[in-house]
């Protein structure tokens, strides 16, 4: 039987949050006993009180963490035992995984179609995928004179801190914790004050499933008391962040003015889908421009949100991105028939909106949405919103917006176009539509992007290596094997032979 709203809302009155933090193997109470809210954006009302916790939590933790790391009974343990509890973790979420959809759909405002289909799918394929790489990432040796035996090992940093987005909380968590417990290491999460109960549930789970106690801790807080005291700790080796530009920088001087820990950023971006005049099947394009401007809201670092056509296809390109606009429905998140949920919250609403006549204001003409979607139950919802005429040096042609609006730009040369392209400070993924493999494969290395999809719109599987060039990201990629370099230190073991006696003396 299909499931409809109503069975989804009732549903949600059943659901037990966790709301305390996850340190040392117990769930625990911040120690002052405040607590902050956690918000459905779809309504504004408050779905639970998580626990406060601060630069005390975060030092209880990081001490778990460390503890548990010298223990070794999981940075130590046969990476085939590490491969067992990591999938046998992979298997509850997805026993859970309803239960989680919901929880992520309420407090995130995403529709749960999306939590269904792509955040939970992709969460526990990267849980098993890295799970499986555990007893398959082989150690090197190196060609040596015959006396000398020099191996290159890989062997856990240590102490990883992750510290999580709003926009995918659990997916992205995903990311981080299958490499990263699959490589040996202990961790500290902070989600995003938004959206903390997935993280936390994801904590039970962790227990259930067999990770030893201290080696997943997680602390629920605001950035500048959790993240910042995460960021400048002594006793993290590595930080792994994903979120805004600004708070990622800061991640760079905490740690200068600390332990020198490794820091992994994946900062947004401004990806720009370019289509050249040999473009094929353009109600197909249509489709994907659609869908990389508006998944998730368009709350995506790796949002489309430049559509860079050339002139001679733009008027039927646009006609056709506009009707595809139109399927994608705003509504209520737990409607499965929904496609674009509640921003997060109403002051990211109100920026979205504030870009938005930004663009009609410096000239851009705005031919699709562009107008706040009010709703009787509340919450922040913003139209899909196209603005035609964009000029490169256009706010919103420039800044990444994180909602539901495409800029257009046309161009005439291809060469004009690729500039276009690559007229921006970030450089996280991108697209180009043609039917010319010459063309495809050139604008596939000029373009500077961690990502180039070509006649579609994706990210790629687990298996390929995701993050950005420019000020899209720095220190490393996720996913892939790449992604346990960010949580690796490698070692070179060079044994001299015979000094000791050897079988000539
Ligand atoms: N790359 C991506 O996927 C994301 C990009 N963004 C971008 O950032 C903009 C602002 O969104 P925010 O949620 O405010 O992102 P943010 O960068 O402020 O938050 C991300 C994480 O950093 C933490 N944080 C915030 N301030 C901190 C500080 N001073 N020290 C340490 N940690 C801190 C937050 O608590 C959260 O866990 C968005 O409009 C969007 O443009 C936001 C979320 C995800
Ligand atoms: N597009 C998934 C990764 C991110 O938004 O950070």
């Amino acid at each position: 039987m299909e499931k409809t709203v109503q069975y989804y809302q009732q549903q949600a009155t059943q659901l037990d949050f966790e709301t305390r933090a996850l340190i040392g193997g117990r769930f625990v109470n911040a120690v002052s006993a405040e607590e902050f809210d956690s918000i459905n954006p779809a309504t504004g009302r408050r779905l639970a009180g998580i626990a406060r916790c601060g630069a005390v939590e975060v030092d209880d933790a990081v001490s778990s963490a460390r503890q548990a790391f010298e223990r070794g009974h999981w940075s130590g343990a046969p990476p085939k035992h590490r491969k067992k509890v990591l999938l046998r973790l992979a298997d509850l979420v997805e026993t859970n995984l309803e239960t989680l959809a919901l929880m992520e759909s309420l407090d995130s405002g995403k529709p749960i179609r999306d939590a269904l289909g792509a955040d939970l799918p992709d969460m526990i394929e990267s849980l098993r995928w890295h799970a499986e790489a555990a007893d398959k990432l082989y150690d090197q040796m190196a060609p040596t004179a015959p006396d000398v035996v020099a191996m290159i090992v890989r062997e856990p940093i240590g102490v990883v801190g992750a510290v999580l987005p709003w926009n995918f909380p659990l997916y992205l968590a995903g990311w981080k914790i299958g490499p990263a417990l699959a490589s040996g290491n202990s961790m500290v999460i902070k989600p995003a004050e938004q959206t903390s109960l997935t993280a936390l549930m994801l904590g039970r789970l962790a227990l259930e499933a067999g990770l030893p106690e201290g080696v997943l801790n997680i602390v629920p807080g605001y950035g500048e008391t959790v993240g910042q005291a995460m960021g400048r700790h002594r006793d993290i080796d590595c930080i792994s962040f994903t979120g805004s530009g600004e708070v990622g920088r800061l991640f760079l001087k905490y740690s200068a003015e600390s332990n020198l820990k490794r820091v992994v950023l994946e900062c947004g971006g401004k990806s720009p889908a370019l289509v050249l005049a040999d473009a094929a099947d353009l109600p197909r394009v249509a489709q994907q421009v659609a869908t990389g401007a508006l998944f998730c809201q368009g709350e995506n670092c790796s949002a489309g949100s430049r559509l860079i056509v050339h002139r001679s296809r733009k008027d039927e390109l646009l006609e056709l991105v506009k009707g595809a606009f139109d399927e994608w429905r705003v509504g209520d998140p737990l409607d499965p028939a929904t496609r674009v949920g509640a921003l997060i919250e109403p002051g990211h609403m109100q920026r979205v909106l504030a870009y938005i006549d930004g663009g009609k204001a410096q000239g851009a003409a705005l031919v699709h949405g562009g107008a706040q979607v009010r709703r009787e139950s509340g919450g922040s919802f913003v139209e899909p919103t196209i603005f035609d005429k964009v000029q490169p040096g256009m706010n919103i042609a420039r800044e990444e917006i994180f909602g539901p609006v495409l800029s257009v730009l046309g161009f005439d040369t291809l060469a004009e176009g690729v500039a276009m392209a690559n007229d921006t400070n970030y450089g996280l993924a991108s697209s180009v539509y043609t039917s010319n493999l010459d063309a495809a494969h050139g604008v596939a290395r000029a373009i500077r992007a961690g990502t180039v999809s070509v006649n579609c719109f994706s990210e790629g599987d687990t298996g390929v290596p995701f993050g950005g060039y420019k000020e899209s990201g720095f220190g490393g990629r996720e996913k892939s094997l790449m992604a346990h370099d960010q949580y690796t230190e490698t070692k070179t073991i060079w044994m001299q032979l015979g000094a000791a006696g050897g079988i000539n003396t």
